[in-house]
This record gives structure tokens, sequence and C-alpha cells, in this order.
């Protein structure tokens, strides 16, 4: 097959990454080698404590690494000054503070500010590419809005913007759809895809979303403890049960039928027959009642929905586990 050739943006080789503490050293991540791409949407997942945000931190150059190097661009991190970095990668963190009564088109300018200098002043040039930035997250209609009256998704938006405008060729984002609901979620997932696909950006995202990354991410970055950092598509590392290096013990699976992590199945003694979709609910409904043992089959149909069982009719689960429990 022939190799698509890609742009690499950002890359880092053999690096050890921690922290000083009293002159001690804490090793958190060691041999890590990775590639992010121009183009493409990459989602960096791992358990809690794992080392996320240190990669991160180092690769904005906020931490040196103990050993090895991240190159952008061909050239080592630590030789772009903090001015020429801000140019090159926009970050999005986690919580920022910004004055309640900034409004959206100001919070956006601000993203100018590595190209205009302190004083922030903008030619018109920057203007367009701060109109383009709140026409590309759909956010132009907020523009004269205060930040603390707009909901936390718009806010959300405004902050990608805000490193949109920026305009760099990196843009990181650290869990940006933490505390939005399920659509907010998807749409602003959705959103960063289409920016690293139309204007050639490399994106890295951290999430605990794996659902949504699923759905929207181009490549996945996943890291555990102890293990080298495994990059590739959501779909081959699923395919191939890499995906289950999330979890660090047996307990839960990634489940390829339906796609998404569940709970290692109990011994279960019981038989459902019916559509295999009622059957996968009934029996959810079962497993968390505690149910793993019964003597007659369950039989469940649709339209009316209905469940069979020694001779009783149930119109719903919940009267089904009532039944089952007392
Ligand atoms: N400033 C620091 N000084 C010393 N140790 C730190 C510092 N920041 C983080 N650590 C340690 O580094 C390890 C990795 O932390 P990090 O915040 O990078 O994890 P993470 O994967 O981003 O976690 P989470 O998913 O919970 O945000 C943790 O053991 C943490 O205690």
């Amino acid at each position: 097959m022939e190799r698509i050739q890609k742009h690499i943006a950002l890359s880092g080789k053999e690096l050890a990454l921690g922290y000083f503490h009293q002159k001690a050293k804490k090793e958190i991540l060691s041999n890590l080698d990775f590639t992010l791409f121009s183009g493409e949407l990459t989602c960096l997942l791992g358990p809690n404590g794992v080392g996320k945000s240190t990669l991160i931190k180092a690769i904005l150059g906020q931490i040196h690494p103990c050993k090895g190097s991240i190159q952008l661009d061909q050239r080592s991190i630590t030789d772009y000054s903090i001015e020429e970095l801000a140019k090159r990668i926009a970050v999005v963190l986690t919580d920022p503070v910004f004055p309640g009564n900034m409004t959206v088109g100001q919070l956006v300018a601000l993203g100018r500010t590595p190209h205009t200098g302190w004083s922030g002043k903008l030619n018109p040039a920057d203007r367009d590419v701060v109109e383009k930035a709140l026409s590309d997250t759909k956010i132009t209609y907020l523009r004269d809005e205060r930040l603390s009256e707009i909901s936390d998704g718009q806010r959300q938006k405004a902050m990608i913007a805000r490193a949109l405008a920026q305009d760099g060729q990196v843009m990181i984002l650290d869990e940006p759809t933490a505390h939005l609901d399920l659509v907010n979620r998807f749409e602003i997932m959705s959103l960063l895809r289409d920016i690293a696909h139309a204007q050639r950006k490399a994106i890295l995202v951290v999430t605990h979303d794996l659902d949504i990354a699923i759905e929207t991410a181009d490549r996945f970055w996943l890291l555990n403890c102890g293990t080298p950092l495994i990059s590739g598509k959501p779909e081959d590392l699923i395919l191939s049960g890499q995906i289950n290096q999330l979890l660090p013990n047996n307990t839960y699976r990634f489940s390829l039928s339906r796609g998404r992590m569940e709970a290692e199945e109990p011994d279960l003694n019981f038989k459902i027959e019916g559509p295999q979709e009622l059957i996968f609910w009934v029996e959810k409904a079962l497993i968390k009642a505690g149910i793993k043992n019964l003597d007659s089959t369950i039989s469940v149909s649709h339209k009316p929905f209905l469940i069979r069982h020694q001779e009783k009719e149930f119109l719903s689960v919940e009267e089904l586990v009532f039944f089952l429990k007392h």
C-alpha cells in the first residue's frame, strides 16, 4: 500500500517528563514517542494521574523534558521564545479565568495578542481574523454578549474562537467539553474536527469522553502507566483490542459489537428470547438488579412491548424486576 505523506506538526522522541521536588526528581512519563499530524483531530486519553497534563505542559514549554526533546516544525520547543511559541501553539485550558464583564468579541480579539504586541491594537487584517474565528465557531451573534451572561457551551465556543484567532498551526485543548451536555459535547468536538480538516491545523484534545472521541477523532493517543504511548485511528485501536489499554483491570472491556466500554458480564443462568435489541435492555436491567439465575425462560416482544415469564405478562422491565425480586 502506498503510504500517505502527512505533515508532522509536532513530535516527541524518547521523552522523559517529570517534576523536581526539593532537588529530588519525580519521573512521571518515560520513553514517550509521539507524532501530531496537521489536518487531524487527535484525542489524548488516559486514566486520571497518568500524565496527560504533564505532557501538555511539556509541549507548551512550561516544563523541560528530563530526557529527549519535542520538535515543532523540526526545531526543539526549547529553542522558541515564549512569543514565538504563542504564535504557533494556541491553548484552551480548563476553567480559564476572564472577567465576566468582558464581551465575547473582546475575548476573541485577545487571541490576536501574540501578533499585535501588548498594545493590543488590531489592524484591519487582525479584525478579519477575529470575525472569521467568530463565524467559524458560529458565535458571531454573541459578539457583544458578556461572558458572565452566556451559557457554558457558548463560553467554551468563545474560548475556541479565541484560540482560532491566535492562528497557530497547533491547537491544544484540555478537556474542552467538561461540564457540557451531550449535544454541546458532540457539537464542540465536531467543530474542532471540521476546523482541523478545513484549516489543516493539528488539534490535540485531552478528554475522558471516550464515546464522543470515538465519533469525532481522526486519531487517538492512549496513555497508560508504564506502557508506551499508543497512537492510531480509533477504529484500528478498537479492532485490535488496544483500546482496552485504557482500562487497568479486567472489570471493564470495550464491546466491539456495541461500540462502548462495558462491565464484564457476570455468568448468567437465564435465557431471554426475542428481538436482540430488546434482549439487550432486559438483560441489562436484570444484571443491575443482581439477578443471575432463573429456572424458566423470559420472552420479550415488540409492538406492543410485552414480557412473558412463568405464564405471567409484564408491561415493563420494572414490573418484571419487581416480580423477580419479591
Ligand atoms: N506541579 C507538580 N509537581 C509535582 N507533581 C505533579 C505536579 N503536577 C502533577 N504532578 C503529578 O504528576 C502525575 C500526573 O499528573 P497529571 O496532572 O499530568 O495527570 P493527568 O493525566 O492530566 O490527570 P487527570 O486526568 O486527573 O487530569 C500525578 O501523579 C501528579 O501528582
